[in-house]
């Protein structure tokens, strides 16, 4: 096992693995996985869904924006963000000053099927175009990102070996 210097936060679309590749990533390293969204949930007794529905797409950023601040500062972790954490430019900031982003990278349609139930994610339940999310996220994904790993042939497992290596490699985690 080892030592992670910083935390590391899981950014993409959404399906692209971020949180199951994060808990199965944490597991390997032997660290703590945080989820923003499990967090948001544990917070607030609802999930983000019940909250987007009661306080509006707004509302959920912000109180995304404090969970997330708040799980930072639990770290180092991995931890996996909502693909909409890179709305708002606090937390565009947050992920390049208190950690190291790594942006999980598939393809917009091979994220989207391995979504079981659109009603988990609510902008897909509201039936947003998924195109110009993409197109409005892609910028901001890059922004943030100081890696990108291609996971779109990767199972869980190796899609969590290509960034444990990254971070490695780049001494943000650190083998005993
Ligand atoms: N690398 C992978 N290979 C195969 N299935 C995956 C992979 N990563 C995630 N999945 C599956 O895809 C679905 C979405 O994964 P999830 O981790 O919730 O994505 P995200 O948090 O990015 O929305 C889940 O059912 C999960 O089990
Ligand atoms: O638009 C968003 O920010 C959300 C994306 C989804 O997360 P994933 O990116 O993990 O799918 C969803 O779980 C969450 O409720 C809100
Ligand atoms: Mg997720």
């Amino acid at each position: 096992m080892g030592v992670l210097k910083q935390n590391v936060f899981l950014v993409g679309y959404m399906g692209v693995g971020k949180t199951t590749v994060a808990r199965r990533l944490a597991r390997d390293l032997g660290v703590a996985a945080i989820d923003v969204d499990a967090y948001l949930q544990r917070k607030h007794g609802r999930d983000a869904n019940r909250l987007f529905k009661q306080r509006g797409e707004a509302g959920l950023r912000r109180a995304e924006a404090k969970a997330l601040a708040e799980c930072a500062a639990l770290g180092p972790a991995v931890i996996s963000c909502g693909e909409g954490i890179v709305a708002l430019p606090e937390n565009r900031e947050l992920l390049k000053t208190q950690g190291f982003a790594v942006l999980l990278e598939s393809s917009m349609e091979g994220s989207l099927s391995r979504i079981k139930s659109m009603r988990t994610r609510p902008l897909l339940a509201q039936g947003c175009d998924t195109q110009a999310l993409w197109d409005e996220r892609k910028p901001l994904y890059d922004e943030v990102a100081q890696a990108h790993v291609d996971v779109s042939n990767k199972g869980t497992a190796a899609a969590a070996a290509a960034i444990a290596g990254e971070l490695k490699r780049r001494g943000i985690y650190v083998s005993d």
